[in-house]
């Protein structure tokens, strides 16, 4: 080594060059010493491990430039840092590509510092070399595996104001849209914008503040403006001080994973069908709204909504039509509903509404009669046209339950009471109802076994011809016979028997007895008149009903003229087409059919001619005030009217004294049915009427 580097210190310790040699042999750091004022600053001295490290002996190295170490890599950044070193004679470092003498390439930190002499000269410059290859390639790898994510990762500074971004991987532009350049200094904050009402943004800020590892689930918008959901992991990066410098942010786009789980749950709480809230959610609603109304010591109603005969658009039309038709029904209703109200399809065709009542807790009946308007109005479906009505019963918080069962219910509960008044209407939960809900399905049961024990019987009401006063049929009416109840009248149990489906083998006993006691009466002698059986929907609905007529008129031996089958108005005017197909179907049998309860429903004159049809029958609400009420007048004789254009007859039911025979015989009515010739009697009762009676019956009429 060259005595000059040495000679300051040579005074105070002889040994010291033999000690400085020894330790540049035994320094595991490349060391290499230059020549300040050589030109190009040649090798002075090369320590083994600078061999070790080039591959080079210090000898060839010796009075050559180290440009021997970066041959054909001349065009580095560091190379231009070193010179730059070398000239203003000051320490620096860089990083370097060199080459070792067998041509491999290796990098190395170099860190130069100048040696001056006594008068400040620099005189030297000292190398030390450090093999960094690998660590730049395991860096690089990092490096890389960050560029290649496919998730966004960032760093942001810890110092400045709003955590400036320092870096972003590709992955943020392919996410945000914005490019490195847009967002480097500035604050993540211009991803959520002005969406600050966030759960995630208090959990970030919290996150922050605390210098914590934590994550949170955010909505983000791209530079476009698109909104996405970013799941945002950040982790705090600490100096050897300990001191927070940075943190490092992973960005994850959740979007499609929160819309799949979103779906999820949205299936979850929605009726596949109609989209509408299903049980659990209208659960979920109902204890809101509770909630709602105990703090702001208000109330609301619960609507149990029940379509009218649904089940038969099922069963004549299929469950694709019943479908159409409930989704329709659907967003009808979903049509009239405020943001606070509620609408949920329990299943089949029962939907709830949950509606808070007006100012004053008064219940809002005005949205439930605009439901019950809307359901009401005609509806299509494969062409055909329906009218479907709806029964709803309404349960009000908090008389009427404090829970959502108790509301639903009683919902429930008085419902059955709209359908027992008639249908079509709406009612209150009562606390009557619960018993008479009890009572109704004990009588359900009842029913159930009234059949096989015989506990059915049928009444007769003669039918009359107003010009010949003959007896020209027979209604048979029903009449349950009750072990304990006595005899019940129908209207306690048809719609209960039609709800269950019982009334479809009750409605055949009907029609085999009726069929049977007429057919006895003509092999008595007595003179021929058809007997009218009433059919119910369900009976209509059934696909076996021609079939069956078919048997029994077989089995019991009478002529298919002298049956009638009376089906209400309503009934017909359900589902046209299948009316049309079903009497057809009749006509071909060649039995009667008459329309029941006639200027009740609404029927559709254009529909009406398409019915092969014999009679219309006036329903006896309007008979009953004939005389005293123009209104009713007016439309017995636009229903008389109507029969003889339509070339049908016309019978009036419910007639009760002379006059309203008069009043219907002058307006060229054909027939009568009612109190004032014979209340509905047994069969033994009938058989002494005709014997004697039809005489009675005569004298009546002409008598009038
Ligand atoms: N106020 C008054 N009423 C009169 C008068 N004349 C007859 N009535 C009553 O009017 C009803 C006529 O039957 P509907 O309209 O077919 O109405 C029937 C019918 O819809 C149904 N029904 C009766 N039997 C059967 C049946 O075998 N099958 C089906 N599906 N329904 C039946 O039950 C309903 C009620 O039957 P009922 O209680 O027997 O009531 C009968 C009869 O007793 C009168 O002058 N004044």
């Amino acid at each position: 080594m060259d005595g000059q580097i040495v000679s300051r210190r040579r005074g105070k310790n002889p040994a010291l060059p033999f000690l400085l040699q020894r330790a540049m042999e035994a320094c595991a750091n490349a060391v290499v010493v230059c020549r300040a004022t050589a030109p190009d600053y040649a090798v002075e001295y090369a320590n083994p491990a600078f061999e070790r490290m080039t591959g080079y002996a210090c000898e060839e190295l010796v009075g050559k430039s180290l440009r021997i170490l970066h041959r054909g890599e001349a065009d580095q950044e560091g190379l231009t840092e070193i010179r730059a070193i070398l000239r203003e004679r000051r320490e620096g470092q860089v990083t370097l590509r060199n080459q070792r003498k067998d041509g491999s390439v290796f990098w190395s930190d170099l860190h130069i510092s100048p040696v001056r002499d006594a008068k400040g000269s620099v005189t030297h410059f000292v190398g030390t070399k450090c093999d960094v290859t690998e660590t730049l390639r395991s860096l690089r790898l990092r490096e890389r595996a960050i560029e290649a994510s496919v998730n966004a990762i960032i760093v942001c500074s810890a110092q400045g104001r709003g955590f400036p971004v320092e870096y972003v991987n590709p992955a943020f532009e392919r996410m945000t849209g914005y490019a490195p350049g847009e967002v480097m200094g500035k604050s993540l904050r211009l991803l959520h914008g002005n969406d600050v009402e966030q759960e995630g943004l208090t959990e970030i800020r919290a996150i922050l503040s605390e210098q914590r590892e934590g994550h949170a689930t955010l909505r983000n918008y791209r530079r476009d403006g698109s909104m996405f959901w970013s799941d945002l992991h950040i982790a705090p990066v600490r100096n050897e001080k300990g001191v927070v410098t940075h943190f490092v942010a992973a960005k994850y786009d959740v979007t499609e994973t929160r819309a799949y789980q979103q779906e999820l749950e949205y299936q979850a709480n929605h009726d596949a069908l109609t989209g509408l809230p299903n049980r659990t959610l209208l659960h979920d609603r109902l204890l809101c709204a509770i909630a709602r109304a105990r703090r702001a010591d208000t109330g609301f109603s619960v609507a149990f909504i029940d379509l009218d005969r649904f089940k038969l658009v099922n069963d004549t039309m299929g469950h694709t039509a019943g479908d159409l038709l409930l989704k329709q029904v659907a967003t009808r209703l979903q049509s009239l509903l405020r943001h606070t109200d509620t609408l949920a399809r329990l299943g089949g065709d029962e939907f709830i509404l949950i509606v808070e009542h007006q100012e004053g807790g008064v219940p809002n009946t005005r949205v439930v009669q605009r439901m019950m308007d809307e359901v009401a109005r005609p509806l299509h479906v494969h062409g055909q046209t329906f009218f479907i009505t709806a029964s709803i019963g309404i349960a009000n918080f908090p008389d009427d339950g404090e829970d959502p069962e108790a509301l639903i219910m009683h919902a429930d509960t008085a419902m059955y009471r709209a359908k027992e008044t008639g249908r079509n209407n709406f009612q209150f939960y009562e606390r009557g109802l619960n018993q008479r809900a009890m009572d109704r399905l004990q009588l359900e049961m009842e029913l159930r076994v009234a059949l096989e024990h015989g506990q059915f019987s049928l009444h007769y009401q003669p039918q009359v011809c107003l010009t010949e006063g003959r007896v020209t049929g027979m209604e048979a009416l029903l009449r349950w016979n009750h072990p304990d109840l006595g005899a019940v009248a129908p209207a306690r149990f048809i719609d209960l028997a039609e709800e269950t489906g019982l009334i479809v083998p009750i409605g055949y006993w009907a029609l085999r007895s009726a069929c049977l006691q007429n057919k006895r009466w003509q092999d008595a002698g007595l003179p021929k008149f058809h007997v009218a059986v009433n059919v119910s929907a369900r009976q209509f609905a059934d696909k076996n009903l021609a079939q069956c007529i078919t048997s029994i008129l077989q089995e019991t031996g009478l002529e298919p003229r002298y049956l009638e089958l009376e089906l209400t108005e309503s009934l017909v005017m359900d589902n046209v087409d299948h009316t049309v197909n079903v009497l057809s179907a009749l006509k071909d049998i060649g039995v009667r059919v008459s329309i029941d309860d006639f200027g009740t429903g609404y029927s559709s004159l254009s529909y009406l001619k398409r019915f092969p049809i014999d009679m219309l029958k006036i329903d006896r609400s309007f008979v009953r005030d004939i005389l005293h009420d123009p209104d009713d007048a007016a439309i017995v004789r636009a229903i008389i009217s109507l029969a003889h254009s339509l070339r049908m007859g016309v019978i009036a039911e419910g007639v009760e004294d002379a006059r309203q025979l008069d009043y219907l015989r002058k307006n060229r009515c054909n027939q009568i049915q009612g109190y004032y010739i014979s209340r509905p009697v047994p069969a033994d009762d009938i058989d002494a009427f005709l014997r004697a009676g039809n005489a009675v019956a005569m004298a009546a009429v002409l008598a009038a």
